[in-house]
């Protein structure tokens, strides 16, 4: 076996999308054979949704410009993590995810810190394809990594990514019947231009949230859908049939324990009264929704810790919609099994953050895609100019990638990683909705 001996680990401090301190990695690799040497950098994204389960992101107590800082997670990684990765094969990701895991020593990551494991178990891939002089993705997936993931772009942004009064976090688009992946951007940009126009029109505002989606002040989903449809019937591409919906609700952030219900704050100020839903009401919105809508997915349509609730929704709703757990699953394989167990969802969000290591993101997706679940690769609501998911989508024929809106750099990052792996791949990418019979 090739040995790419790990010489160099270096952490550093960078800036994310929102202006708050990440971290990224430096990994040098040097062939033992010949001493040439070669790099990969790396960055980790920072949620602001975050489910209660994700792995934990090392922050200081202190504040750097205005978030947490990272110094520990960086400090972590230029004495813990370099010292114990040292020497090892870098072309043995496996090995290398595990010796973090095992340097870690806990379940979530508490001691190193997600975002420091991460850093480097990123840049260690990054490094071991740049020595093998292969594309990231074609070293990630291999010879059968040839699917270009279709978009779900989030196009108007509400919840905790904005601060506006819409109280779904994400309303996204799908172009599911384009012929490739850069038609299907073509597409959703060109709906994301036109929303933008009738926003102009009515007087609402186009300012943005954090992944790029507009964020002006509507009163419900119903509003949201009706101006989005609008825009899609301007663009000539029929909705329902050639672009369709997708809606991250993000619902535990609208759970209150206490009340044990779902609490609409945005929609209750323009409204002048409470509105709230109960987890049955909650379904029956939905119900409604898709019925009205050409809606094909919903994500985290209910809490994290509703697994009694998920039961209920798949069950109606399964059958006719894609239902994905995200903060419900938080890339974590026990959580990913235990839900199956429950035949809840039929799809999980994949977020490398949420886990801490390439391998075990990786080992979800595979997952799920043993039992006939799909994968859904994300970014995070805070990120970088890293397009790593990009690849990464590709490379595990995930069919579907969630990254944000065409007008901000740490998004298109990633469509325009995209548009060149495609470029590449020639004529053996294809392109397929992935929900064909809806
Ligand atoms: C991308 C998301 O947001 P965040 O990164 O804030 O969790 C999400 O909830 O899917
Ligand atoms: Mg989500």
């Amino acid at each position: 076996m090739i040995y790419m001996q790990i010489t160099n680990i270096h952490g550093r401090e960078i800036l994310d999308s929102r202006g708050n301190p990440t971290v990224e990695a430096e990994v040098t690799l040097t062939e033992t054979s010949t001493g040439k040497r070669f790099t990969g950098c790396a960055a980790v994204p920072s949620g602001a949704s975050t489910g209660r389960f994700e792995a934990v992101e090392l922050r200081d107590a202190q504040e750097r410009y205005f978030g947490l800082g990272v110094q520990k997670a960086v400090s972590n990684i230029n004495t813990k993590i370099k010292e114990a990765l040292s020497g090892r094969n870098g072309l043995d990701q496996q090995e290398v995810d595990r010796i973090l895991m095992e340097t870690d020593g806990t379940d979530n990551k508490g001691n190193l810190g997600a975002n420091a494991t991460l850093a480097v178990s990123l840049a260690v891939a990054r490094a071991a394809a740049e020595s093998l002089n292969m594309p990231l993705y074609r070293y990630l997936g291999g010879v059968h990594t040839d699917r270009m993931p279709v978009p779900m772009m989030n196009i108007l942004n509400g919840g905790k990514h904005a601060a506006n009064t819409v109280d779904f976090q994400e309303f996204m688009i799908m172009p599911v019947s384009a012929g490739s992946f850069s038609e299907g951007l073509r597409i959703c940009a060109e709906i994301y231009h036109y929303l933008k126009k009738i926003l102009v029109q009515k007087g609402l505002s186009t300012g943005v949230g954090d992944e790029g989606g507009f964020a002006p002040d509507l009163p419900d989903a119903r509003a949201v859908l009706t101006l989005i449809i609008e825009a899609i019937e301007k663009s000539k591409y029929p909705p329902g049939k050639d672009v369709k919906i997708a809606l991250d609700v993000a619902s535990s952030e609208l759970y209150n324990e206490k009340t044990g219900m779902y609490h609409f704050p945005g929609e209750s100020s323009l409204k002048g009264e409470e509105i709230v839903r109960d987890t049955s009401e909650m379904i029956t919105y939905y119900e409604e929704l898709i019925n009205e809508f050409p809606i094909v997915s919903i994500e985290d349509g209910l809490a994290e810790d509703d697994w009694e609730g998920w039961k209920k929704l798949t069950k109606r709703l399964g059958g006719r919609v894609q239902l994905v757990g995200d903060d419900l699953f938080v890339t974590n394989t026990k959580r990913l099994e235990a839900g199956m167990k429950l035949n809840v969802a039929g799809a999980i969000l994949v977020k490398v953050n949420q886990i801490g290591t390439l391998s075990e993101a990786m080992e979800a997706v595979l997952m799920a895609q043993h039992h006939g679940y799909k994968a859904v690769i994300s970014h995070r609501s805070g990120e970088t100019e890293d397009p790593f998911i990009a690849d990464l989508a590709v490379a595990v024929n995930a069919g579907q990638i969630k990254t944000g809106a065409p007008c901000r750099s740490d998004r298109v990052a990633k469509y325009n990683r995209l548009l060149r792996i495609e470029e590449q791949l020639g004529r053996n990418a294809y392109y397929r909705d992935p929900f064909p019979t809806v």
